[in-house]
């Protein structure tokens, strides 16, 4: 995929760079699998200095995820100073609660607080797409990521917020991984529109709270979430506070951008897929719900399996194939490994650092037949109640993390994936084409069996374009008025 389309990637990965981080950074995940190859399933390698366990087989990564003696630390100290360019410690006690808001504010139980804001804004938005002239050509990654980006946050942290951030964070966001790295790779560019992305967040903080004129109706947990980091003035700076804010705008945008453009991607250039996909999303409105409009003001629970089996497998099969979980920790105490080509276990000491690596078992083809290929329907008629189990042989392992660091907005990122889906696909007609005018469908977007598999990550940007016009056809959905 990657050289066909010629699609830049990136990958983010916390690490520092020597010994072998220089081939790890450049393409962690190859990395990782030709050790894997050499090495077995659980091995060891130093990187900058420090040791590394990695493991990739089910239950090495459940010990890493579950962390049930509490031995592992998540390095959010370093994805704070990557991300959000937070030069002293933030205090784990603001962390954890600045966690807690998230979690508060993006369950399916809090999630109907704001997704009317969100479905009306991302409406708009769609149906702005249709006004656009024919030849108008649009990147993919602009088409979904500038929709989703000011939908969001406008849902969530209310009309005042800069939506022309969006550049910048686009700009950082796709040298994410530069700024993992030692400070030199940072491209000015990367820093200065970091900085910029800091300094209109410290605007919106300082002339939207002061007397908190202009954010009212946002959710509970987000107004707490902003109080904190506005309170904090007293143990931390004020810059380092907004990067705290901007590390968070990341984490809600970054994935799911990602993985909408990548199921777009998938679903443009296959049309038979595509076209599965919107009689299912066609049927469930017109039948199931009545109209479009029912379907919007349902709770979240009523877009799962039971109605949308095939989009959500769409959904899932993408997580596998570009959402390449890793999940790292610092060892803080003596922590045991073992697996089954391992003898004897393998003890990780404090300073070391582990990796519990879910993407292996996810391309991996004692798990999943044919794992490198796109399939739609890989996982209907699957439950991914299974994977609480540790029983991951149905649904992709790890794609949202688990235990106590488990992803505190996954049941949000499903939404809104599923609602851009179902806007994008009942009310327009798409079509995709590369840089040179060439369509891609039919383009074999399976991907290349030696890749050397390029997620968390790669950023299908510029180099895919789409055209969109009103979907001709049968409106049965015509009016926007009360959405
Ligand atoms: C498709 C989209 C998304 C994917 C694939 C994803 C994936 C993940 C993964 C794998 C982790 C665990 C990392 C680890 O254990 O090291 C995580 C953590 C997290 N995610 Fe997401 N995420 C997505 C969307 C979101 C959204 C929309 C939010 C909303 C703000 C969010 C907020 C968080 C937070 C706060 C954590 C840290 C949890 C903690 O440390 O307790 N994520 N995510």
């Amino acid at each position: 995929v990657h050289r066909r389309l010629k699609i830049p990637s990136s990958v983010s990965i916390f690490m520092p760079w020597y010994d072998d981080a220089i081939r790890f950074g450049l393409d962690p995940i190859g990395f990782l699998r030709r050790q894997q190859t050499q090495r077995g399933s659980t091995y060891q390698v130093r990187l900058a200095g420090r040791r590394v366990i990695v493991a990739n087989d089910l239950d090495g990564i459940l010990r890493i995820v579950r962390d049930t003696p509490k031995t592992l630390h998540m390095p959010d100290q370093q994805v704070l100073e990557a991300l959000g360019g937070v030069k002293e410690h933030i205090p784990v006690t603001l962390i954890d609660r600045l966690t807690t808001y998230v979690a508060r504010t993006f369950s399916n139980r809090t999630i109907p607080v704001f997704s009317p804001t969100f479905n009306t804004h991302l409406w708009r938005h769609i149906q702005n797409f249709t006004l656009s002239s024919p030849t108008e050509r649009i990147p993919l990654q602009r088409f979904v990521g500038k929709a989703l980006y000011d939908a969001v946050s406008v849902a969530i942290f209310g009309e005042h917020f800069p939506l022309d951030s969006y550049e910048e964070f686009q700009t950082v966001d796709a040298k994410m991984s530069r700024l993992f790295g030692p400070t030199i790779f940072i491209p000015r560019t990367v820093s200065e529109a970091r900085n910029i992305l800091k300094a209109k967040m410290g605007t919106y903080f300082e002339e939207c709270w002061d007397d908190e004129v202009g954010v009212k109706d946002i959710p509970d947990g987000i107004t707490q979430m902003i109080r904190s980091l506005r309170d904090a003035k007293s143990f931390i700076r004020p810059e380092d506070a907004q990067g705290a804010f901007v590390m968070f705008l990341f984490g809600l945008h970054s994935n799911t951008h990602r993985i909408v453009a990548w199921l777009f991607l998938h679903l443009l250039s296959d049309s038979r897929a595509f076209l599965r996909v919107r009689r299912e999303i066609d049927h469930a409105i017109d039948v199931e719900f009545g109209d479009l409009e029912t379907l919007l003001s349902a709770p979240p629970q009523r877009l799962g399996v039971s109605s949308f089996p095939l989009l959500e497998s769409a959904i899932m099969e993408t997580l596998r194939l570009w959402n390449a979980a890793v999940m790292i920790r610092d060892v803080l105490e003596d922590t045991e490994f073992s697996s089954d080509d391992l003898t004897p276990s393998l003890m990780a000491h404090a300073g070391d650092v582990v990796i519990g690596n879910s993407y292996a078992v996810n391309m991996s083809e004692e798990v999943f037949e044919d794992p490198d290929t796109f399939q739609v329907d890989r996982f209907v008629g699957c439950s991914a109640a299974k994977e609480e189990d540790g029983k991951s042989r149905t649904v992709p392992l790890g794609i949202f993390g688990g235990g106590t660091h488990v992803c505190k907005g996954r049941e949000f990122a499903l939404y809104e994936v599923k609602i851009f889906l179902i806007l994008c696909l009942r009310l327009l007609d798409i079509t995709a084409e590369t840089t040179s005018g060439n369509p891609i469908d039919g383009l074999p977007l399976e991907a290349d069996a030696s890749r050397t598999v390029p997620s968390f990550v790669m950023y299908p940007k510029d180099e895919v374009f789409v055209r969109v016009a009103k979907r001709t056809w049968k409106t049965t959905f015509v009016s926007g008025s009360n959405l």
